[in-house]
């Protein structure tokens, strides 16, 4: 559970490279940025600026290179933060497993019994009007259904912090426009804060704030609170 105060995540001075020598790519260089409660933010740039790597590093899904990632509002479980939910541009759903078994499946990996795991799962997609799916294979699902069910496995975990990259990438307007319904809605009633990396600008508009990045830096002020 995070404690309200605290930031969720905090980057300080972060920078992430690739490879080494001549094939080195510097992702990040020298990111300092801070993640609060309620916060909405759109991290906005031309492909290569480094948004998939700063989302990938929040999520303590990769390490920085130099300088450092915190979570002071979040708990640790084997060294990476609790309570953090991660939506991809591929919504990565395990074909073998249902679409309830999907939303479940995070949830007992984090220690929930499935007595409990079975039906927040099922709660959650209700929630997201997906009830009507919960017995389908991901194979019969579209790519707008198949992302909604994502979102409904970020819900059903509840995490403080949501973390999505490029969640609209692969699907039209139309269908993008709701699936950014369900995220923003899905944030709302999880009381989450949401970073959201995207090149479109009709997803960023939809958010509070915008944090542009330009070869592997950020290019606003950064955001008050970070020791440098
Ligand atoms: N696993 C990796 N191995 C090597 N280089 C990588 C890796 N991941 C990212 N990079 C490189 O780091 C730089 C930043 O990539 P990143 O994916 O963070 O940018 P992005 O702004 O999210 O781009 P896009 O909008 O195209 O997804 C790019 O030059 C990319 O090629």
């Amino acid at each position: 559970m995070s404690s309200t105060g605290a930031a969720l995540a905090e980057c300080n001075d972060v920078t992430r490279t690739y490879g080494r020598g001549p094939t080195e790519v510097v992702a990040l260089r020298g990111v300092s940025c801070r993640v609060v409660h309620g916060q909405r933010v759109a991290v906005t740039g031309e492909s290569g600026s480094g948004k998939s790597t700063l989302l990938h590093v929040l999520a303590g899904l990769e390490p920085p290179s130099s300088g450092c990632i915190t979570w002071p509002g979040l708990g640790l479980r084997g060294g990476r933060p609790d309570g953090v939910g991660v939506v991809f541009q591929a919504p990565s759903l395990l074909p073998m497993l249902d679409v309830a078994d999907n939303v479940a499946v995070p949830l007992l990996l984090s220690g929930v019994e499935p007595e409990e795991a079975h039906p927040r799962a099922l709660a959650a997609l209700e929630r997201l009007e997906l009830a009507d799916l919960a017995g389908a294979a991901p194979e019969e699902l579209s790519g707008g259904q198949a992302q909604r069910v994502a979102l409904a496995r970020v819900l059903a975990a509840e995490p403080a912090l949501v973390l999505a990259d490029e969640p609209t990438g692969q699907l039209d307007r139309r269908t993008a426009g709701h699936v950014l319904d369900v995220l923003l809605e899905t944030v709302d009633v999880l009381g989450a804060a949401l970073v959201v990396s995207t090149h479109d600008p009709a997803v960023a508009d939809r958010l509070a704030e915008r944090w542009p990045m330009a070869d592997g830096r950020l290019t606003v002020p950064v955001p008050s609170g970070v020791r440098r």
